[in-house]
């Protein structure tokens, strides 16, 4: 472990115990650093979201953990066994530490609440100390953040286009600053412009904020552009792990390269990334 590592999984194994048993997660071990961002890929099914609520402890029956640890290396210099969290540390640890935007998130927010009081309700419950004054002017902070504008505080969730909503909910991921954020599928359900879009947000507010990202998704061309590193899972297990560059252009595992090949815009005539400011 370095001084930049943010989150140790330790050889984790989770199962859902219904019969037959499901092994969905066979000994995962990953060592996540401070401010990057860790593309998980792989085809449906493969384990994605189960290593993601591992992480957290979101899991409920009947998925247990039934090998193997995480620990979060906090900055003020804490090692955090998550799975020996209690309920209450637990319920600070997701939203102080870490914080996740679910697939679908943006159809998460409450239709009759405007987005302002929604904001502010992570404040009441997380920061009760806060004053007033001060819960709104972070709420229409996080608003400019995310480049939905704060005279969107008073606007319900009808009122403004999936792409907003879904910022408004990335803006309610950032409230308390944490450390790490996971993403699952944050963008799926938008077109492609308004996708490319967000992820060059999350990639700046990163920089500026410097948590680290756990970006899931099963678009591996949206993963060689914005990861640091990306792992792809199968069948429950992390088979290959590195640099998009070295995973673009000598996948080691044969199923990475099958998942490659599925994208004819990485392999046809135009085939080959660019991430931004490199030269192809
Ligand atoms: N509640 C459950 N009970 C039994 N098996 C489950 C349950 N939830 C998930 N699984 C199984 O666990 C395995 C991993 O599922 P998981 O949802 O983690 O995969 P995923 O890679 O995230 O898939 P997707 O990309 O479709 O979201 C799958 O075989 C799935 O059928």
């Amino acid at each position: 472990m370095t001084d930049q590592t943010l989150l140790t999984i330790d050889d984790i194994d989770v199962v859902y115990d219904v019969d037959p048993p499901v092994h969905a997660v066979r000994g995962v071990s990953l060592r996540l650093e401070r401010g990057e961002i860790l593309g998980l890929a792989g085809e449906s099914g493969c384990g994605k979201t189960t290593l993601a609520y591992a992480i957290q402890r979101l899991l409920r029956p009947p998925a247990v953990i039934s090998a193997g640890g995480v620990i979060f290396h906090d900055r003020d210099g804490d090692d955090i066994d998550i799975t020996a969290l209690g309920t209450d540390a637990l319920r600070r640890f997701r939203w102080d530490k870490v914080s996740m935007v679910f697939q679908g998130a943006m159809n998460a927010l409450n239709p009759v609440k405007n987005i302002g009081s929604q904001l502010e309700d992570v404040f009441l419950t997380h920061r009760p100390e806060m004053s007033r004054a001060e819960r709104r002017a972070q709420c229409a902070e996080l608003l400019e953040i995310v480049q939905v504008g704060r005279d969107r505080l008073r606007s319900y969730p009808h009122e403004l286009s999936g792409g907003m909503r879904q910022r408004v909910m990335i803006a309610m991921a950032l409230a308390l600053k944490p450390q790490l954020m996971i993403m699952d599928e944050p963008t799926t359900a938008l077109d492609v412009l308004i996708q490319r879009e967000i992820l060059q947000q999350i990639s700046e507010l990163r920089s500026r904020f410097g948590f680290s990202v756990i970006f899931i998704t099963h678009d591996l061309p949206l993963l060689l552009e914005i990861s640091d590193r990306i792992a792809i899972m199968k069948a429950g297990e992390i088979v290959e792990l590195d640099t998009p560059a070295n995973i673009y252009r000598g996948a080691r595992h044969e199923y990475t390269r099958t998942l490659l090949s599925s994208f004819p815009s990485l392999t046809g005539d135009r085939g080959g990334f660019l991430r931004t400011g490199e030269a192809r």
